[in-house]
């Protein structure tokens, strides 16, 4: 693995030429230097610290006597620095002082290489703002974790962290109004503190559209909640006005709050950093530009309010398109929020995989590329590594490359096991968004082509057959050896059920491989090696059903887009040859979803159905729907069974009004069933108790568009 610096540097000249690594420097930097983050990092770097003997370092920005000769060196771009190292010196100059931190923390870097070469970095980021926004639905990230990242986010030049949460109380309803208890105030002004050591600004974000009033109180009780974040040390803020109905939704009033604070708050205090703000139409898809929702905002926001955007769709990769769409309607370049690997609305899903499909020539278009996370903080590393790799340096970007390298900056000593992990738990799987991943990408030629051939004539590819098998072994070894890890315990511990789930699928593949073989020879040997594939099945199936049942996307699912599948199919197949042969009737039914989901919701129609136990769900949605009179959707079963109970929640009082639900038998004939609402919650239940359905219809009956969230669809059977 060659040496590369993180993120890639625009310009990195390295002589054959090295000096020793210093173990003492002498400090040259005016004394104001002493008080920065990047002085506190230049002094953790040398093992004796600081001392007049020591090796010279110049270092200070643009302006700064001590570095005076050097400034023409330093480019204009803002963080940006220029780092010498000389034989007899080392000299780090920065456009700014967070420029100047940033030359450290690449110096930081050449110094792990045991000897420094003689080099030039003349360094700048491309995008201004690069970093997270914690933005998803789910558990929140830990304090814990949350300081881990700061951490992170310094080492690879990320300069933002967007703290929003939408499940922290205090963050959105019903709490944004109040401050938050002690202890959560304490750990906020922790991360605060944190996040400028790292030269990252801490924006804290308030998500209050959903209940917010248009009047006084309400914007005095916002700014008066902005101030007690302002007494914790926070100086950057943000509003989020995404996935809310209602009143909160008006551009006038959104823009006329935004420029309120803006006035009364941000240009008063002096040292806030410019707002940031979510719109309710964020993404293209959901835009209706005649509306004027956009335009709206675009035109009457102050123009240093920052507007954020996710693309052509709520999950979208970042193309010039995508930028010449939105930013003459907001007149100014868009804040991206990127929703990846943000996994809110695939939960039993890793998206491991590499970061790809965002332009390379839209560097001049955005303000920012901020990435929406999943709710692992260690998972998530992986990709925010290549975000931070890809918003610093576009052109040079290297997806699969930068892909490598986060993983052995996550994990140096299992680096080989964890790419094998991560290789095969990067798609989604089908989703409400349609967004997907490659997976399995270097394994697909032979999986296809090892599955094509045995179904097509019960020919043997054995190329392929024995990449195959080397790879099942590969998969037993790294989760093994991952679940045993000392190093990263905490990322472990996150994803230890996929590991388990995965290590199963290299044991189910190893006896799937066994089988094929063996019914081509037509062995007696086939039927122990299908039992053993069976209860390996059933153990993967446990896995499932165990770990991570939480009430959206319940489970653990690896593997899912060609592993997994490929094995399956060679189970169900080379079982029925062998039971014609052998005039047996072993089962050879490897996974099956009896209920079929259709909708023309757009939003829904790509909803994947789940089957838990004896019932089914509709996985639901975290975003507004926009349901269309006369909208339907609908479950259609395999074939005539018995419902024991059946409960909707769309997150709206009183729904049950607007909404008809029915059964029928025969596909032919419905009959309406009573939705009763469950005291005190937006859950509706229907009366079906020993119905016979092969068919389930749900549809907008109020002759108007509903606006309504999609929380639960779900069904049980007697
Ligand atoms: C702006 C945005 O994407 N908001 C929501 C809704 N869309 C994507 C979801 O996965 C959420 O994580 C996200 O917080």
């Amino acid at each position: 693995q060659e040496f590369h610096l993180q993120p890639t540097p625009q310009e990195y000249q390295a002589g054959q030429d090295s000096v020793m690594v210093p173990v003492q420097y002498s400090l040259q930097a005016e004394t104001a230097f002493r008080e920065t983050p990047a002085f506190h990092l230049l002094n953790t770097l040398f093992p004796k610290g600081e001392g007049k003997d020591g090796f010279p370092v110049y270092v200070g920005v643009k302006g700064d006597k001590s570095v005076k000769k050097y400034v023409r060196r330093v480019p204009k771009q803002a963080e940006g620095y220029y780092l010498g190292i000389e034989k007899d010196r080392i000299v780090i100059v920065g456009a700014d002082e967070r420029g100047a931190y940033y030359g450290v923390q690449t110096l930081a870097q050449l110094m792990t290489l045991g000897k420094l070469p003689l080099a030039e970095v003349t360094d700048y980021p491309d995008v201004p703002y690069r970093g997270v926004v914690e933005g998803f639905y789910g558990t929140p990230w830990s304090h814990e974790a949350r300081l881990r990242q700061l951490e992170f986010y310094g080492r690879n030049k990320m300069n933002v962290y967007l703290y929003g949460p939408k499940d922290d109380p205090y963050h959105s309803t019903p709490n944004w109004r109040k401050p938050y208890p002690a202890k959560e105030a304490s750990q906020l002004k922790e991360l605060v503190d944190k996040a400028n050591e790292n030269g990252v600004i801490f924006y804290w974000a308030i998500h209050p559209g959903q209940d917010i009033k248009w009047n006084e109180e309400d914007r005095d009780l916002l700014l008066k909640k902005f101030e007690s974040m302002y007494q914790l040390g926070v100086r950057a803020f943000a509003v989020f006005f995404d996935d809310i109905s209602g009143e909160g939704t008006k551009a006038e009033k959104q823009a006329e709050l935004l420029n309120y604070l803006d006035d009364h708050f941000v240009k008063v205090k002096g040292d806030v950093e410019p707002l940031v703000m979510c719109p309710t139409e964020y993404n293209k898809s959901w835009s209706d530009v005649k509306g004027g929702y956009l335009t709206t905002l675009g035109d009457k926001l102050n123009k240093g309010i920052q507007i954020m955007w996710t693309g052509n769709r709520v999950i979208a990769c970042i193309d010039k398109e995508s930028m010449d769409f939105i930013n003459p309607l907001l007149k100014r370049k868009a804040y991206i929020w990127w929703n990846f690997p943000v996994s809110d609305y695939v939960r039993d899903h890793l998206l491991m995989g590499p970061v790809y499909g965002n332009g390379l020539d839209i560097k001049d278009d955005m303000s920012a590329f901020v990435s929406n996370p999943m709710e692992r903080a260690e998972a998530s590393k992986i990709a925010l590594y290549s975000v931070a790799d890809y918003a610093w340096n576009l052109e040079k970007y290297d997806s699969n490359a930068s892909w490598k390298r986060a993983i052995r900056d996550l994990m140096p000593n299992h680096a080989a096991y964890l790419e094998t992990f991560a290789a095969h738990n990067s798609d989604l799987g089908e989703n409400g968004h349609g967004f997907r991943r490659d997976e399995s990408v270097a394994l697909q030629p032979a999986l296809k082509s090892l599955l094509a051939a045995y179904e097509k004539n019960g020919e043997m590819d054995e190329a392929a057959y024995k990449q195959v098998a080397e790879e099942c072994d590969k998969i037993i070894v790294a989760a093994d050896r991952l679940l045993a890890s000392k190093e990263s315990r905490e990322l472990i511990e996150e994803i230890k059920p996929w590991l388990m789930q995965f290590k199963l699928i290299g044991e189910y593949g190893r006896e799937v491989l066994k089988m094929v073989r063996l019914q081509k020879q037509g062995g007696q040997e086939f039927v122990a090696v299908h039992d053993h594939a069976q209860a390996l099945q059933t153990l993967m199936y446990e896995v499932d059903a165990t770990y991570n049942q939480n009430p959206y996307q319940p489970g653990v699912k690896s593997g899912s887009k060609y592993l997994l599948p490929t094995f399956n199919s060679l189970f169900e197949t080379s079982t029925q040859r062998y039971n014609k042969a052998a005039g047996t009737t072993l089962d050879s039914r490897a996974v099956y979803m009896p209920y079929t989901l259709s909708s023309n919701v757009k939003q829904l129609a790509l909803l994947p159905m789940r089957q838990k136990g004896k019932g089914g769900n509709v996985s639901p949605s975290n975003e507004v729907i926009i349901w269309q009179a006369g909208g339907e959707v609908a479950v259609a079963m395999d074939y005539v069974r018995t419902l024991e109970s059946l409960l909707v929640d769309l997150g709206t009082q009183g729904a049950e009004k607007n909404f008809r639900l029915e059964i029928s038998a025969d596909g032919v004939n419905w009959k309406t069933v009573d939705l009763r609402p469950v005291p005190g919650r937006t859950l509706l239940s229907a009366e079906v108790s020993g119905m016979k359905v092969l068919k389930i219809r749900f549809t907008n009956v109020s002759g108007s568009e509903q606006k309504v969230y999609f929380k639960q669809f779900r069904f049980v059977e007697q």
